[in-house]
C-alpha cells in the first residue's frame, strides 16, 4: 500500500525526473497472488493491481484502516477491467461472475464479502481496479467487450487511429463517480490524447499495457504551458491531476485503461488545449 498526496502544479513544476516518477508514475501495479494498492488524495482514488492465483485474494485490513472504515467497500465502489487472457472469478456477497480477458466489473457500495481467484491458476488473472468514494450503492454488473461500444476514431495519417471503449459509463450502467475505458491503438498508430485536453473537475489515471519489454511510452504530463514527460513502460499506471494534460506516444502501438472520478460523468466534459498553447 502506498500513499500519494495531491500536490500544486508548482510544486510539480520544480521536480527533477525522479521526482515526477515518485509523485505521478505507478511502477509495480501488479504482483502474482497479491492484491497492490496506492491510495491517492486525487479525489481519494485508489488504483489497485489484483493478480490472484489459486488461494482467494481478499481486501485485507490495510486498505480498510487506510479508509477509516471496518471494511474497505463500506463506503466505495469499485470498477476493474481482466488484462489477462485468463479469466477471473469474483465473488461478491455470494455473487458469482467470471470476468474474461478485456471484460469489465463494477462493485457497488457496501459489498461485504469481496474475493478474487484465477479460473485457472496457470493462466493467471489480472484485474487493473480503480475505487472511488461513493455515496450511494449501485448494483454490481460485469460489463462486455460487446457493451462497451467501441467507437473508432484518429487517423492512420496524425498516427492516433484506435478505439475508445467505455465499459464504466453513464448510458450503460449508474455509478456514483467512476468512468473507465479502454483504448487500443491500430498497428501503426501512437498518438493517444493529442490535441491534449485537461478537465478540471475531474482526476484521471492511465494504465498502459499490451507493450513489449523494449516498448515505452513517453507520457505527456503538466499544464499545457508547462509540460513535462514520464517515460512509462508495459503495466504501468499514471495519475493524471485536474490541471493536468494527459497525452503521449509510444514507440509502437499499445492500450491503455483510463479512469476517472470527480464531479461529473460526462466523458466530453474536455477542455482542449489548442496546438499552438502546448509549450
Ligand atoms: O484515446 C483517447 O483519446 C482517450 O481514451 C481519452 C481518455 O479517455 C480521456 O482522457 C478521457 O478524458
Ligand atoms: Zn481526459
Amino acid at each position: 500500500m502506498e500513499v500519494r498526496q495531491a500536490i500544486h502544479h508548482e510544486q510539480a513544476e520544480t521536480l527533477d525526473t525522479e521526482g515526477l516518477r515518485r509523485h505521478f508514475l505507478i511502477e509495480e501495479v501488479f504482483a502474482p497472488g497479491e492484491i497492490r494498492a496506492t491510495y491517492t488524495h486525487y479525489d481519494r482514488l485508489v488504483i489497485l493491481g489484483i493478480s490472484p492465483l489459486k488461494t482467494p485474494l481478499t481486501f485485507g485490513p490495510e486498505l480498510a484502516q487506510i479508509a477509516g472504515v471496518s471494511d474497505f467497500m463500506e463506503r466505495r465502489e469499485l470498477a476493474l477491467i481482466n488484462i489477462s487472457a485468463g479469466a477471473a472469478r469474483v465473488s461478491v456477497d455470494g455473487q458469482s461472475f467470471i470476468v474474461e480477458n478485456e471484460e469489465a466489473l463494477y462493485i457497488g457500495r457496501g459489498a461485504a464479502d469481496v474475493s478474487f481467484t484465477s479460473v485457472d491458476p496457470a493462466r493467471p488473472a489480472k484485474l487493473y481496479a480503480v475505487s472511488a468514494p461513493a455515496h450511494a450503492r449501485h448494483p454490481h454488473r460485469k460489463v462486455t467487450k460487446k457493451e462497451a461500444s467501441p467507437q473508432p476514431v484518429g487517423t492512420a495519417e496524425a498516427a492516433n487511429k484506435r478505439t475508445i471503449n467505455k465499459y464504466i459509463h453513464a448510458d450503460l450502467l449508474p455509478t456514483c463517480q467512476l468512468m473507465m475505458g479502454l483504448t487500443r491503438f491500430e498497428p501503426g498508430s501512437v498518438w493517444n490524447t493529442m490535441p491534449a485536453h485537461t478537465h478540471d473537475r475531474r482526476t484521471e489515471a492511465y494504465l498502459y499495457f499490451d507493450m513489449p519489454s523494449d516498448r515505452l511510452v513517453i507520457h505527456l504530463m503538466g499544464r499545457p504551458c508547462a509540460t513535462r514527460h514520464l517515460i512509462v513502460r508495459n503495466e504501468q499506471a499514471v495519475l493524471s491531476p485536474p490541471w493536468s494534460i494527459h497525452s503521449g506516444s509510444g514507440t509502437g502501438s499499445y492500450a491503455f485503461i483510463w479512469a476517472m472520478a470527480g464531479d461529473n460523468q460526462s466523458f466530453t466534459d474536455m477542455d482542449f488545449v489548442p496546438m499552438e498553447a502546448l509549450k
